[in-house]
């Protein structure tokens, strides 16, 4: 048995909720994501993953024909991920897209069907995560990587107050199995390992 399926202890009778980690490009949600739900023995949803899956495009592709439209194929992949039949009786993380809380209705939605925690990581480390080679899958960084870091703060502090209507707040710095363990921490009691 791994250490992580040894420390996996959900009860059949804990409430099972869906949790949704938001945050900058580059914050970790698709990183730390499948660590936390392995830590729980859950299903891990990238958001990301299923626009291009029912959208049959890249999100670079999506892109190309304008914000608007990728960000109504966003949400149109959200509503039907909460819409799904029992979803909000389930456990599952799921990573949201940096700029899915943009709009007011993203967040009600995913806040009304599960419950959502902010991954905050400084731009000055957001910008040395994307790098120089994270950055051709992310349309709004554009493509001058001298241009990133600025790029990451300007959105970051646009986006701030958006982020932080979450649940709660987790300081997504550091190592993801240790940025897995303070979520665990933080969760609402009726989300956390016992
Ligand atoms: N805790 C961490 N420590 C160091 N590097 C990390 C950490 N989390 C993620 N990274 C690195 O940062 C980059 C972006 O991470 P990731 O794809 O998980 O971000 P994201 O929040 O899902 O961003 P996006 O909104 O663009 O999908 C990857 O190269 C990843 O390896
Ligand atoms: O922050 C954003 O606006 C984005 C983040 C990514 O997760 C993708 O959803 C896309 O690249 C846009
Ligand atoms: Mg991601």
């Amino acid at each position: 048995m791994s250490s992580l399926t040894a420390m996996n202890p959900r009860r059949a009778d804990d409430p099972q909720r869906p949790l949704f980690l938001t945050g900058m490009m580059g914050a970790g949600k698709s990183t730390v994501g499948p660590v936390l739900a392995a830590m729980w023995g859950a299903p891990f949803i990238d958001l990301d993953r299923r626009i291009e899956r029912i959208f049959g495009a890249a999100i670079p592709a999506l892109f190309a024909r304008g914000e608007a439209h990728f960000r109504r194929c966003e949400k149109a992949a959200l509503q039907l991920l909460v819409g799904e039949p029992g979803f909000r009786s389930r456990t599952v993380v799921v990573a949201a897209g940096g700029g899915l809380v943009v709009d007011p209705a993203n967040r009600a939605a995913m806040r009304e069907a599960g419950v959502v925690f902010f991954l905050d990581v400084p731009a000055a480390e957001l910008a040395r995560r994307l790098g120089t080679t994270s950055i051709g899958g992310r349309p709004l960084l554009g493509s001058d990587a001298g241009a990133v870091a600025a790029r990451v703060a300007e959105l970051l502090d646009k986006r701030r107050s958006a982020y932080e209507e979450a649940d709660g707040v987790v300081d997504g710095s550091g190592p993801p199995q240790d940025v897995a363990h303070r979520l665990l921490t933080a969760l609402p009691t009726s989300l956390r390992i016992p």
